[in-house]
């Protein structure tokens, strides 16, 4: 699982990277294209307005002597007007500010006197002027584009001028209309006074924008790039460029959405065709993380259960193909052999008497405990050293240790296979007997009692021993209490004289 989860991590990652070094190169490319663009559309404006100021200017200098002639000045506004259409609207103004000619008539301003922004500004500065946009006399947003008229003297004589509607339709829409992208992407002018003179949204023209940071540059002249929200709140990619000629900001832009649309296609199918080798790769991760850690899971578990018998099995069962779980089993291996050979020997330990190696208590209940499992009937003999402390009190304590010890081999040697001599008590000693009825036993404990008998026992001489015989279930289904007619007969024999068998009787 971690490894699967370490591959996902690794996959994620690759692909954000190269999701996110995509994503930054284009959108770079794209602030250049919008740049590029707007740089173009400024330049493209600049010869537009060059080439009204010339027309402008042709027709200055054809009026030159001619103010006087109505016909002559109908035929060149009207001229001027229609061989292009640069112009909405062209008017003849003398330096009182009348009106001489209007084309097209219909406006019906011939022969006022006229006051608006553009006609002051030509007048005062008897020069080439390209007005900010403003509201006309007939309330049309517009821009203002004149030419001053001076007679051969040199005299100022007025101005001829024409105008371009800023709301309808005219070469310079046109000219900022048609654009590249249909995918979202736009371009607005501003003037130097944040006023919009172009935009797709007609609503918005004539509007000041006050918050934008791309438009707040652009007034204080600067060009170039950037992602700003626009008014709805979209990311935009914009590139910004200035007209020189009328100081008009203009700026092009493209939603940022639109512009990582190659993005989304070129990871979609980068996906599609690394999935097929991703997925093989995850398949060949767990293939070999299941290969690699399946034999120290088995060692893991192993090691878990130490003390059972059928560990080392397991361990040998294990296959180690590769060299750091050959080592580890090797030690587990080497570990269980100590482990059970500790165990086996306290297990020994735990139910042998160190002074004979015979059994002790714990040995004979456990015994007993298991023939009444299998079920097998049994005679027990209870034997005690007669006069034993005499021997204590005569030789000393390590010499009566030694005369138990030689009873022992005593036993040990009369037992069949299947007997199981214990050392009970200080001189005490019972024989388990299993399949044994009473009067074989008996036979037993007589011969037994008489190798004891004949016995020289080191130091001391002869001794005789006391022995009695009961059998389960022959006299009682209860252990305890068979236990306690062996002890019984045994203090029978006792008191009847010592060195004899008693078997006990129903
Ligand atoms: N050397 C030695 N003596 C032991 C051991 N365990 C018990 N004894 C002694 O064995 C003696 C048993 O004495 P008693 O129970 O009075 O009986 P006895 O002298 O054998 O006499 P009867 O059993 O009546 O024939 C005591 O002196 C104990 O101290 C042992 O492990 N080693």
């Amino acid at each position: 699982m971690l490894s699967i989860l370490t591959g996902l991590i690794v996959v994620v990652s690759a692909f954000y990277a190269a999701h996110s070094v995509q994503r930054q190169q284009l959108v770079k490319a794209s602030l250049g294209n919008n740049y590029v663009y707007a740089d173009k559309l400024a330049k493209t404006t600049d010869d537009f307005l060059n080439s009204a100021q010339q027309q402008l200017m042709f027709s200055a200098a054809v009026l030159a002597e001619n103010l006087d002639k109505k016909n002559i000045l109908e035929a060149e506004v009207d001229r001027v007007r229609l061989q292009t259409d640069t112009f909405n609207s062209v008017l003849i103004v003398d330096v009182s500010t009348e009106v001489l000619a209007t084309s097209p008539e219909a406006l019906q301003i011939t022969g006022l006197k006229l006051s608006t922004q553009g006609v002051l500004e030509s007048i005062a500065k008897k020069a080439p002027v390209i007005s900010d946009p403003y509201i006309s006399t007939v309330g049309n947003l517009l821009v203002f584009i004149s030419h001053p008229i001076f007679s051969s003297k040199g005299d100022y004589q007025g101005f001829i001028a024409g105008t371009i509607y800023l709301k309808q339709a005219s070469a310079l829409h046109r000219l900022l209309g048609e654009h590249y992208h249909k995918d979202g992407s736009y371009i607005y002018v501003v003037d130097k006074n944040k006023r919009l003179l172009y935009h797709p949204n007609q609503a918005r023209l004539g509007s000041v924008v006050e918050y934008n940071a791309v438009i707040n540059r652009v007034v204080q002249g600067q060009e170039g790039e950037s992602v700003v929200l626009n008014s709805e709140g979209i990311e935009m990619i914009a590139g910004f460029a200035i007209s020189k000629k009328a100081e008009w900001g203009i700026i092009a832009q493209r939603p940022m959405s639109a512009a990582l649309v190659p993005l989304e296609t070129l990871m979609q199918q980068v996906i599609y065709k690394t999935l097929p080798a991703v997925i093989l790769c995850f398949i060949f991760i767990l293939w070999s993380a299941k290969k690699i850690s399946t034999p120290l899971k088995m060692l893991a578990d192993s090691a878990h259960k130490m003390n059972e018998d059928e560990t080392e099995k397991n361990i040998q069962s294990v296959k180690s193909w590769y060299f750091e779980s050959q080592e580890l089993k090797k030690a587990l291996l080497l570990g269980v052999g100590l482990l059970h050979n500790n165990i086996k020997k306290l297990r020994e330990d735990l139910h042998k008497d160190p002074l004979t190696g015979l059994g002790n208590r714990r040995n004979l209940d456990a015994t007993i405990q298991e023939f009444k499992n299998l079920e097998i009937k049994f005679s027990i003999i209870t034997i005690d050293i007669d006069y034993f402390k005499k021997i204590n009190d005569t030789y000393g304590h390590d010499v009566g240790d030694k005369v138990i010890k030689n009873l022992a081999n005593i036993l040990a040697n009369v037992c069949r296979l299947n007997d199981v001599p214990c050392r009970i008590g200080g001189e005490e000693f019972l024989i388990l007997l299993p399949n044994t009825r009473k009067e074989d036993a008996a036979k037993i404990a007589e011969r037994l009692r008489v190798n004891v008998e004949q016995a020289e026992m080191p130091m001391v001489g002869k001794i005789t021993i006391s022995l009695g015989i009961s059998s389960y279930p022959d006299d009682s289904v209860d252990v305890i209490s068979v236990l306690k007619y062996g002890d019984e007969m045994l203090y029978k024999a006792k008191h009847n004289g010592r060195n004899r068998v008693e078997v006990f009787d129903v």
